[in-house]
C-alpha cells in the first residue's frame, strides 16, 4: 500500500524554484526528489509515458484530472522480447502530480495500482493538486525546476534554502542508453543500427515488425567504424538537453560527411541530426507534451495529429545548404522535422511510433525502410559491400 501514517495518507507538496507551493497527499513512495516540472495534455497512456526514457529527470504533471483508473499492467514481453505495455524496464519520471487519483482500478491487463507501482519503484506521486492552476503557471512561466516533498513537514515554505537540481545540466542520455549492443530479430532482411539515446520499446517494435533486424548501440558508439555491417541508421528519442550529447553529434556529423546510408531520427534524433547538419537548438518555454499536437507536412500541407514530448526544438529559420524543413507545428510554428534534399535522410520531432498517441504518422517507418531496401538493392547491383553479419560489432563490445 502507498505511504500512510495510521492509515491516513502522508501530506506532500511540489515546491517550485519560482516560489510557489502546491500541496496534496502522497500516493507513491514516501521520498523527496528533484526534477523539472513539465505538463502533458495526454488523456491516456500513463504507463507508457512514465516508462519512456525521454522523461528521465522530469516531474510529470497530468492535465487529465483522473489518473490511475485502469491500473498498471505487468512486464509481459512479445515474441521479440520487447515489453508489451511499457517503453522501458521501469519508471523513468522523477515523480508525478495528479489532480484526482483513482484509488480503485479496473483493466484486464492490470496487475497493480498506480500507487503500488510508484511505491515499488521508489517514485513519489502526489494527488489532490490543482493541476489546472499548476499547468497555467507552467505554461506562463515555462517548465520550472521543482522538488517533491513528502511527509509531515512537506508544506513548510523553505524554498529560499533549497538548492534545486537541474537535471538538464547532466548528460541524461548516458544514463539511459544501453551499455552493450542488443540484437532484435536477427534474421531480418535489412540491418538497422539504432543509436540508443533512450529508445522506446515501440520504436524497436515498429522496425522489427516491418521485417528489419535491429542492433541497438550505445549512444556514444562509433557506428561509422562498423557502418558496413548495417543498411540504415536510426537515431532515437532521449532525455535532457541535446547539447550534452557531444560525442553522438560528432559521430552523426562524420556519418553525414562520409556515409552514404539512409538515416531516420525521432525526437532527440531530430535534434541531434539537425545539430550535426549545422542547426542550433533552443529550449521551448513549456515544451510540447501530449497526444494531440498538429504537425504540418511542409510539401503537401497535410496536417497530422501526433504524439509528442519534448522541451527543445531546432531553430530552422535558416536551413543549412542541402536541407529543408519536413514538418512544422501548426500551433506554435516550431520545427517538427527536417530532410536532406538529395539523400535518403530525414527526422521528425514528434513520435510516429506513438504508445501512447495516434498512429497517423507510423507510415514514416515504412518510408525509412523503403529507403533502406532501395539503397541496399542499388548497392548490391553495383557490387558495393552491404551489411553482412552483425556479430563483429558485438565482439568489440562483449
Ligand atoms: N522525446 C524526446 O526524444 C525528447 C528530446 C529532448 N530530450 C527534448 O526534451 O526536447
Amino acid at each position: 500500500m502507498p505511504s500512510t501514517i495510521n492509515n491516513s495518507p502522508l501530506p506532500a507538496s511540489l515546491k517550485l524554484k519560482t516560489g510557489q507551493i502546491f500541496t496534496g497527499t502522497s500516493f507513491g513512495a514516501p521520498v523527496s526528489t528533484f526534477g523539472e516540472a513539465v505538463f502533458t495534455t495526454s488523456l491516456v497512456g500513463y504507463p507508457e509515458s512514465m516508462t519512456d526514457p525521454s522523461y528521465t529527470g522530469q516531474i510529470l504533471v497530468f492535465t487529465q484530472p483522473l489518473i490511475g483508473n485502469y491500473g498498471v499492467p505487468g512486464q509481459d514481453q512479445d515474441e521479440f522480447g520487447l515489453y508489451k505495455y511499457f517503453e522501458s524496464d521501469g519508471i523513468q519520471v522523477q515523480g508525478i502530480i495528479v489532480n484526482d487519483y483513482a484509488t480503485e482500478y479496473s483493466h484486464w491487463t492490470a496487475v497493480e495500482s498506480l500507487g503500488e507501482w510508484c511505491t515499488r519503484y521508489n517514485i513519489p506521486a502526489i494527488s489532490g493538486v490543482d493541476t489546472r492552476a499548476l499547468t497555467q503557471l507552467l505554461r506562463d512561466q515555462g517548465s520550472t525546476l521543482g522538488q517533491i516533498c513528502v511527509g509531515q513537514d512537506s508544506h513548510i515554505d523553505n524554498i529560499d534554502s533549497i538548492d534545486f537540481i537541474n537535471p538538464n545540466n547532466e548528460n541524461l542520455v548516458a544514463k539511459v542508453s544501453t551499455k552493450v549492443p542488443l540484437i532484435y530479430n536477427p534474421k531480418g532482411d535489412v540491418k538497422i543500427a539504432v543509436i540508443d539515446c533512450g529508445v522506446k520499446q515501440n520504436i524497436i517494435r515498429c522496425l522489427v515488425t516491418r521485417g528489419a533486424a535491429v542492433t541497438v548501440l550505445p549512444h556514444d558508439y562509433n557506428f561509422n567504424a562498423v557502418a558496413d555491417q548495417f543498411d540504415g541508421i536510426f537515431i532515437s528519442n532521449g532525455p535532457g538537453s541535446p547539447t550534452t550529447c557531444v560525442e553522438t553529434i560528432k559521430h552523426i556529423k562524420t556519418a553525414l560527411e562520409t556515409l552514404n546510408k539512409p538515416i531516420f531520427g525521432i525526437c532527440m534524433g531530430n535534434l541531434l541530426l539537425g545539430m550535426a547538419a549545422g542547426l542550433q537548438v533552443y529550449k521551448l518555454p513549456f515544451g510540447n507534451r501530449g497526444h494531440n499536437q498538429p504537425a504540418l507536412h511542409v510539401d503537401t500541407g497535410l496536417c497530422y495529429i501526433t504524439s509528442q514530448n519534448h522541451g527543445y526544438a531546432l531553430n530552422d529559420t535558416a536551413m543549412p545548404k542541402g536541407w529543408k524543413r519536413l514538418f512544422v507545428n501548426a500551433n506554435d510554428g516550431s520545427n517538427e522535422g527536417i530532410q536532406h534534399e538529395t539523400k535518403p535522410i530525414f527526422s521528425v520531432q514528434f513520435h510516429p511510433e506513438a504508445k501512447g498517441g495516434p498512429q497517423d504518422t507510423v507510415y514514416l517507418f515504412e518510408e525509412f525502410l523503403k529507403n533502406v531496401r532501395t539503397d541496399k538493392a542499388e548497392a548490391e547491383k553495383h557490387d558495393v559491400p552491404v551489411a553482412k553479419v552483425q556479430k563483429a560489432a558485438i565482439a568489440t563490445f562483449a
